[in-house]
């Protein structure tokens, strides 16, 4: 079975060598936990594997996506142009004139067709083998009980483009679970990132929750955002 390393330092170690090909993995955690830049490192060191990478913008115009990627060194805009690494737009509705300057569009983010429309027109120009969704949470936002129908369409796509993929997901402070049942069930695996805070400061940490078709530390591990990107210790366990 072939993986997809994250490239993330201390991550593939937790992971046993990496995600298995085609898996579509829920990356789940509260305000500021790091779901956004983990996924964004994903794609970027794919780019350094040699396999392209399509950022599906919900959440974020891709201007500002850009932005904070190079505050890690992760200078996007280069592999943009060499047809390495894609943003979708589905933020702006193309108003604006910033977002007239992007390449692919999603006016409607809840017109699910639209959406798969140009993610699959990304992927077969760019060659893409991964895809973040950031988040997946604002596509059934307000319908709630579409959620898997929505994540199971997704992920019959992406599997059936050959593509590994991470879905954000986003949850409240002290919510348990990872983003609803219809949704925890339906992908391959759930990675979930936590801050909290013990003796007066905030604490990172995540745990592999899920992984089909591989076996992976079932430990908490502290993890860093530095100005270098994301740094798991696998070797250390948080105790909460
Ligand atoms: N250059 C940096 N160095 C260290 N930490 C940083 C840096 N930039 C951002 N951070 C940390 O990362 C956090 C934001 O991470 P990120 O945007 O990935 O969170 P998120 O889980 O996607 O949050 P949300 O769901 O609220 O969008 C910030 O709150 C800050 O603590």
């Amino acid at each position: 079975m072939h993986r997809v390393k994250t490239g993330i330092p201390g991550m593939d170690e937790i992971l046993h060598g990496g995600i298995p090909e085609r898996n579509v993995v829920l990356l789940s955690g509260g305000p500021g936990t790091g779901k956004s830049i983990f996924c964004q490192e994903f794609l970027f060191r794919g780019i350094e594997y040699d396999e392209p990478g399509i950022l599906i913008a919900l959440e974020e115009h891709p201007v500002q996506i850009r932005i904070n990627m190079e505050q890690f060194g992760w200078d996007v805009r280069k592999y943009e142009k060499e047809g390495k690494f894609a943003i979708i737009d589905a933020f702006t509705s193309g108003i604006g004139s910033a977002a007239k300057r992007e390449k692919y569009i999603v006016r409607d983010p809840s017109d699910e067709m639209e959406l798969i429309d140009v993610m699959k027109e990304a992927i077969e120009e760019i060659g893409a083998k991964r895809v973040g969704i950031d988040s997946v949470t604002t596509l059934y936002l307000n319908k709630p009980m579409m959620a898997r129908k929505t994540v199971f369409l997704l992920k019959k796509v992406l599997a059936g483009l050959g593509c590994t993929a991470l879905f954000v997901s986003q949850i409240s402070v002290g919510e348990r679970g990872f983003g609803g049942p219809g949704v925890e069930h339906a992908v391959d695996g759930i990675i979930k990132l936590d801050l909290d805070e013990i003796d007066g400061e905030l604490k990172r940490s995540l745990i592999v929750w899920k992984m089909r078709g591989t076996s992976h530390s079932m430990r908490r591990h502290p993890f860093e955002i530095t100005d270098k990107g994301i740094i798991v210790h696998a070797d250390k366990v948080l105790k909460k």
